[in-house]
């Protein structure tokens, strides 16, 4: 099944070669502030990020990803919705072709520019691969990224990409501290969803920030210089990677927060 973001591959398209995407708890969402509920047994984020696990970064054509070495809990998520230790395992983004959309999730609508995803996986399972078919399976750290000042702890990140512009490119990427992405505040909503491309599983507990990390638009067209194409191909700017908000189906949003 070959997908994409386009007319003829993209999200609307999703369900014929993968039918859970009208299933009951897909992601992304709409988060509508004034609806979710604040739950005081929820605990404090707990991530422990070990700079020296980030092995290589890759672009693999739908996005580009940075991994991580995840055989020891080095880089861990604990804490929060969640019982037991998920292991981070890559963090990537999702994005628009102009700065008024890009992200999965959205607040009461609003679209940001762009989405950083953390993806962890649950170590009561063998392997990231098993741990993906399980509801328990993953946990989602979902980052709003916002339009102001240039960040300078995404530049790392944004001045490798000219090593892996096309599809199936990688370079080692070495000694990255992904908790420099994160946000000062903690706070979060989290819900039970899916992963947001295919196979579009319903394994993930998602736990998106309140608080955004800024972006410029300078480092916003850097995102955009990225090809959804491979070598030899037709050129596509790897752009619009997101899929729309998704039917909340019952599902209830819950809140770290007062
Ligand atoms: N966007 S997201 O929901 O954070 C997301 C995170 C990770 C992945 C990668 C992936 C996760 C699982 C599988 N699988 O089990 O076949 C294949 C690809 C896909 C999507
Ligand atoms: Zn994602």
């Amino acid at each position: 099944h070959s997908w994409g973001y386009g007319p003829s591959d993209g999200p609307e398209k999703w369900c014929d070669g993968f039918p859970i995407a009208n299933g009951p708890r897909q992601s992304p969402i709409d988060i509508i502030p004034g609806q979710t509920s604040y739950d005081s047994t929820l605990k404090p984020l707990k991530l422990k990020y070990d700079p020296s696990n980030s092995t290589e970064i890759l672009n693999n054509g739908h996005s580009f990803q940075v991994g991580f070495v995840d055989d020891v809990d080095s880089s861990t998520l604990t804490g929060g919705p969640i019982t037991g230790t998920y292991r981070l395992k890559q963090f990537h983004f999702h994005w628009g072709a102009s700065d008024d959309r890009g992200s999965e999730h959205t607040v009461n609508g609003i679209k940001f520019p762009c989405e950083l995803h953390l993806v962890h996986w649950n170590t009561k399972y063998p392997s990231f691969g098993e741990a993906a078919s399980e509801p328990d399976g993953l946990a989602v750290v979902g980052v709003f990224l916002k339009i102001g000042a240039a960040n300078p702890r995404l530049q790392k990140v944004l001045d490798a990409l000219g090593a892996i512009k096309s599809k199936g490119k990688q370079t080692t990427f070495s000694n990255f501290d992904a908790k420099t992405l994160l946000p000062s505040s903690l706070d979060y909503w989290t819900y039970d969803g899916s992963l947001t491309t295919p196979p579009l599983l319903e394994s993930v507990t998602w736990i998106v920030l309140k608080e955004p990390i800024s972006v410029s638009p300078t480092q916003m067209g850097k995102f955009r210089s990225l090809m959804f194409s491979g070598d030899g191909e037709a050129p596509c700017c790897m752009q619009d990677n997101y899929r729309p908000p998704q039917p909340l189906k019952g599902r209830k949003v819950r809140r770290s927060f007062k």
